[in-house]
């Protein structure tokens, strides 16, 4: 997979379940490496979020459509722009058919435990997620695995450092 490997040019997909920081993280680690940055949630279905909005959980049937559609948009990332997406993909199937889009493919695997993921999607502003389906996200979450190529980092340190600690390993591989 390293050989693969390019920071400036290979998709980086930061994962996790809702509330774990993928936006914030996301955004902020495409605006430090200067490549587009695409929220994974503007790709669902507009089935999908009212489901979710009426407490529904989204399932492999569900979700297919809307990874298909985010590994589209990985699939057109110019190999000089690059691209920081965001995609909970919970499941490692799900990851696998992202990688079939990219094989070079990177995961970021935001962790934190429930009662903070409930924290946060709870005082959450203005977002269709409700807290309700927290749990169900913990129940399908499959972590990212050693020969899967990514990086799993605290999502409970500072939003900086860990952006930071994602560039050093970017750097590392490169
Ligand atoms: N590293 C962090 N430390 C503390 N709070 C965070 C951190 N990252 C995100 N948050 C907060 O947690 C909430 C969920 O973050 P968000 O980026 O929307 O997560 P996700 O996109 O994974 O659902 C937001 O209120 C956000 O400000
Ligand atoms: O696979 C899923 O069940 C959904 O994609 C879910 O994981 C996602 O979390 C929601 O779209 C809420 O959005 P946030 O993850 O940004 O809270």
């Amino acid at each position: 997979m390293a050989a693969l490997f390019h920071a400036r040019r290979a998709p980086v997909v930061v994962m996790g379940v809702a509330g774990c920081g993928k936006t914030t993280v996301g955004r902020y680690l495409a605006d430090s490496l200067r490549v587009p940055f695409e929220e994974g949630d503007d790709f669902h279905p507009r089935r999908n979020v009212e489901s979710m909005a009426n407490h529904t959980p989204l399932d492999d049937r569900t979700r297919s459509p809307w990874l298909a559609a985010i590994a589209g948009r990985m699939r057109v990332a110019g190999a000089e722009e690059g691209l920081v997406i965001t995609c909970s993909a919970l499941r490692r199937i799900y990851r696998e058919l992202l990688r079939v889009s990219r094989p070079d493919a990177f995961f970021v695997h935001l962790t934190l435990d429930q009662d903070e993921a409930n924290s946060r999607v709870a005082h959450r502003r203005s977002h269709y997620m409700p807290a309700s389906l927290v749990a169900s996200q913990f129940e399908d979450l499959e972590p990212l695995e050693d020969d899967e190529a990514g990086m799993t980092i605290d999502a409970t340190l500072p939003a900086e450092r860990i952006v930071a600690e994602i560039q050093t390993e970017l750097a590392r591989r490169t």
